[in-house]
Parts: structure tokens; C-alpha cells; sequence
């Protein structure tokens, strides 16, 4: 560890108290000079995908989540239109919620909030509910998948009473995703049972003329904000998808634009001083340029525990590909996990360092402890000083140890900053998918589960049709229904475990009997 070598290649941004440490990456001349050409390129991509380029060719699309912090960026006025107006919309309808201009069919003023999505229709606002949501004027609730019992506890948290000043608010930019639909089909059936009117406690983000769309149409919803198609979900927190929710739980939502237009007028620049290039630089070099190392996340603040699993999608779902842009076989990608300091340092940090070394770390430093007085834990010590002593002595630990590490600080966590945290990150996703020639906006991978997850619902449906009250083995079933007999077994298990049909245990599952 070397104080000049800190000094000379620390990226500051003072103008908003902005810092990046790569000191401990081990990043030399010769791997810069190496990558210029490289980084030439990806200063050149990103600035086609900014002026509006088919920048997502499989899918045929533009790129446009940089435009929604600076709308006057957009190429055209159409598209600039699309981000000011639902913008203006939204604030004007959340200013309408609180104000009770907009209210439950039973009177009184909507209190809380259902938000039902998934994937990046709902790790944003997760995201920004957990950093800057403390205290917020509504609170907030998630439906994020299709567990029965997750929905049933959440609907207990809200309470039969609760569901009438319950707002719901439907996200899904395809407006098909099974989960989503799910979600919304059990609260609605929820608010049917407490005879309320579901539409009118409802508000849908999604694609124009999506099925989404259709239905919040034909049930009343409130109001519709749409969503482009140029906005992907893993970076949708700063389109309709975020700032909905976010503009209802009376987060400042400018504040947090802002701080990402900040961080985008900084990465913009070409030259040494771009900490986004410098980041993807830096996981370049860790992961040869192939994602052999995995990424630990270890913000050292409560408030953003959510980020390692914000950027978990971020990363891997934009970076893990199976070909590059030429059709090669890649299998590209970089891992990513964590949670946050100290608390993972009476986890797995016994592992980072004295395990396998096959990580870099990424530590997220806030530099301000708390708003208020602090009391000393002991003498002249106080938890700050605590939090800041284990933040930086596992950093020297892992390096002491050949472990890499990248420091990233800010002064607190606001909206502003955590624009600031979520814009380096997009535009670092940008610029390494650029270094590594790849596509990092579209997800081909994801519609193999989906479609695998159609097959066991329909033959699900073939075996129930051929259940009886005599006993069969799941052999005699699958020949009936000309099927693999392990997928028909996994079927009949469970229709067993949620009381469907009776099981009779044999030996093995091939003996294993099954009857209405
Ligand atoms: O917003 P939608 O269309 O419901 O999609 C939810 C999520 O599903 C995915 O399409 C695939 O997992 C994500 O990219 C997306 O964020």
C-alpha cells in the first residue's frame, strides 16, 4: 500500500464529495496502454448510444436510461416529450395522492402503498426505499414473486382494514410477466373479498397497449404512466418505474435525478479522470477481461444493504452472455454479491481472506456516521469511529492478504448521492460491455426458464386430468400422458404437499402411489 500511489490515482469529484480508490487494484501503465484502443472504443460507443443509436442491435433498440436525468439530451423532441411529460404526470398525481384530491372510494386520504413487480420493476424502488426511504410519507410494501405465502404475509401486514387506504401500484414494462400478473390477480382477489373496487385503489406502470395496459384499462385503474421501450427493467429506477413510487413515499425525486445527471456529466468526459472508465478498467483487469473474479459488494452503511442485490441484476443480467456482438461464444459475465460491513465481517469475510481468491472487493465508505450527536462506546471512540476502523482495516487486512479492493465514498446517503452510486454503475456496465464487445441490454437467457416454467404448468394440467381415486405410480401416469417420469414425479410431489392428491411412500419414488 503505497500513500502516492493513493494520492496520484485517487478520481475525486469535489463538487459533490465524490471519491474512487483504485489504488488497491494494482492497475499499471502498461494495462493502460494496452487498453487505449479499447477504451477509445467504448468512449465512441457510449456516445452513439447516447445520440440515440440502435445501441441494443438483437433487440433492435435505442439505449435511453442517460436521458431520463437530462431529458434535453434525448435526440428527439418526441423522445424528450416522453420523459418530461409522465414526469410532470407523476408529480402532479402524487401531489394529488397526498393531497387527498385523489382518494379512496371510502374517503380519508390513501396511506400506504402495494407494489407489485419484479426483477427491475421492483429491486429499484426496493432499492430506494431501503437508502432514502426512512420515514417517507407512505409507506411502502412489495409483492415481488409468485409465493403464496409472501403475498399472504405481506397482505396481513396491511390488514383487511389497511387495504382500502392501500394504493397498488402495478409495474411491469412487458406487461406479461407471469409473477406480476400473479401478484396483481391475488390483491385484487384480496380486495374483491373485502368488497372493495380494485381499479380504483390502482395504478399500472407499463408498455403502451401492454396486457397490462389492456386489463388496468378495462378494471378503472386510476391512471396509466407508461413505460418506453428504450428504458430496460435493470435500469429503469429513474423512469416511471422508480420515481411513481418513489414521488408517492415523498422522496425527492429532482434530488435524486439530479445526482445521477451529475455523475453523467463527469463520465461523459473522456480522459484518465472518468471513474466510471476507471471502474471498468479496474474489473477488466481483475477478471482478465472474463469475469474470473466475482465482485463483493460491502457498502459500509445500513441504509444501502439493498445495493449489492441492486447491482447483482445491474451487473449480471446485462453482462452475463453467452455471445458477443460478432456471435462468438463468450460466456461472459461477473458475479456478484454481498450485503454490507461490518455485519459481513462475521460472516464471509473469513473466507475473502483466507479462501479462495477468486473476488475483488468493492467497499462503499459513507463518510458521515449520523446526523446528531454521537456518545463514545468507549472512551474517545464513538460507532462511527467503529464502523470507519472495520471498513478500513479489511481493506488493508485483504490486501495484506493479496486481495484487491476498490474503494468507492460519498458523504451520506441522500437521493442525490444514491443518483450519484446508480449512475457510475450504469455507465461502468456501458463502458466494460464495450471493452468486452458484447450486448449489454437484452436478456435472452432469462426466456429459457420462462418457457420451461410454461411446460411444467401444462403438464401439470395433463396430470392432474389424469388423477383418480385409484392409487398410480408416476411411471403409469407419465405413459399416459407420454412424459418424462421424473417431471411427472416432481408434478404429482406437489400437488401432494398442497393437498391435491394422497401419496403413499414406497422405497423409492418409482414405488411411490399416488390417488385422489
Ligand atoms: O418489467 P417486466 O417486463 O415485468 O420484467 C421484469 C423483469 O424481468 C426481466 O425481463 C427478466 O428477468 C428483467 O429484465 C425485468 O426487470
Amino acid at each position: 500500500m503505497s500513500w502516492s500511489t493513493y494520492a496520484s490515482s485517487l478520481i475525486r469529484y469535489p463538487q459533490f464529495g465524490f471519491s474512487l480508490d483504485t489504488s488497491l487494484m494494482d492497475l499499471d501503465e502498461a494495462f493502460f496502454a494496452k487498453m487505449a484502443p479499447k477504451v477509445e472504443k467504448a468512449f465512441a460507443d457510449i456516445a452513439a448510444l447516447e445520440s440515440g443509436a440502435i445501441a441494443n442491435p438483437d433487440e433492435g433498440r435505442m439505449v435511453g436510461h442517460y436521458w431520463l436525468r437530462n431529458a434535453a439530451l434525448a435526440p428527439s423532441q418526441e423522445l424528450r416529450d416522453s420523459i418530461t411529460k409522465p414526469l410532470a404526470d407523476l408529480k402532479a398525481f402524487a401531489e394529488k395522492v397526498h393531497t387527498g384530491q385523489v382518494k379512496p372510494l371510502s374517503g380519508g386520504v390513501f396511506q400506504r402503498i402495494l407494489l407489485i413487480g419484479i426483477g427491475g420493476s421492483a429491486l429499484g424502488p426496493q432499492l430506494v426505499t431501503e437508502a432514502i426511504g426512512h420515514g417517507a410519507r407512505m409507506p411502502i410494501h412489495f409483492f415481488d414473486n409468485t409465493d403464496p405465502a409472501g403475498i399472504d404475509r405481506v397482505l396481513s401486514d396491511i390488514g383487511a382494514a389497511g387495504l382500502a387506504k392501500t394504493l397498488v401500484v402495478v409495474i411491469s414494462k412487458s406487461g406479461g410477466t407471469p409473477e406480476t400478473r400473479n401478484g396483481m390477480i391475488e390483491a385484487k382477489a384480496a380486495y374483491d373479498a373485502a368488497g372493495l373496487h380494485f381499479g380504483k385503489h390502482a395504478v399500472a406502470v407499463t408498455g403502451t397497449g401492454s396486457k397490462l395496459d389492456q386489463y388496468a384499462e378495462k378494471e378503472g385503474f386510476l391512471v396509466r404512466f407508461p413505460m418506453e421501450d428504450w428504458v430496460g427493467g435493470r435500469t429503469s429506477v429513474m423512469s416511471t418505474v422508480g420515481l411513481v413510487p418513489a414521488a408517492l413515499q415523498g422522496i425527492d425525486i429532482d434530488a435524486f435525478l439530479a445526482g445521477a445527471a451529475a455523475m453523467d456529466a463527469e463520465t461523459r468526459k473522456t480522459g484518465d479522470g472518468n471513474a466510471a472508465m476507471r471502474l471498468a478498467l479496474a474489473w477488466h483487469a481483475s477478471g482478465n477481461g472474463k469475469g474470473e473474479k466475482d465482485m463483493v459488494v460491502l457498502p459500509y452503511k445500513d441504509s444501502l444493504v439493498l445495493f449489492s442485490k441492486y447491482l447483482q441484476q445491474l451487473v449480471m443480467e446485462s453482462l452475463g452472455k453467452e455471445h458477443d456482438l460478432d456471435g462468438a461464444v463468450v460466456n461472459q459475465g461477473i458475479a456478484v454479491y454481498g450485503n454490507k460491513g461490518s455485519t459481513d465481517q462475521h460472516a464471509y469475510v473469513q473466507q475473502l481472506r483466507d479462501g479462495v481468491a477468486n473476488f475483488f472487493a468493492t467497499f462503499i465508505e459513507v463518510r458521515k456516521g449520523r446526523h446528531g450527536d454521537s456518545i463514545e462506546v468507549e472512551p474517545g471512540n464513538s460507532s462511527a469511529d467503529y464502523l470507519q476502523g472495520f471498513l478500513r482495516g479489511t481493506r488493508k487486512a485483504l490486501y495484506d492478504s493479496g486481495r484487491k479492493s476498490i474503494t468507492i465514498s460519498i458523504p451520506e446517503v441522500t437521493p442525490f448521492q444514491l443518483g450519484v452510486l446508480i449512475a457510475l454503475f450504469e455507465r461502468t456496465v456501458s463502458f466494460y460491455a464495450s471493452l468486452v464487445n458484447i450486448n449489454a441490454y437484452h436478456q435472452p437467457g432469462v426466456e429459457a426458464g420462462k418457457k420451461a416454467a410454461a411446460v411444467f404448468l401444462d403438464l401439470l394440467g395433463a396430470v392432474r386430468s389424469r388423477l383418480v381415486s385409484e392409487a398410480k405410480t408416476a411411471d403409469q401416469i407419465a405413459f399416459e400422458v407420454d412424459a418424462d417420469p421424473e417431471d411427472v414425479y416432481h408434478c404429482l410431489t406437489h400437488l401432494s404437499a398442497n393437498g391435491e392428491v394422497q401419496i403413499s411412500i414406497g422405497t423409492t419414488p418409482k414405488e411411490d402411489n399416488f390417488s385422489l
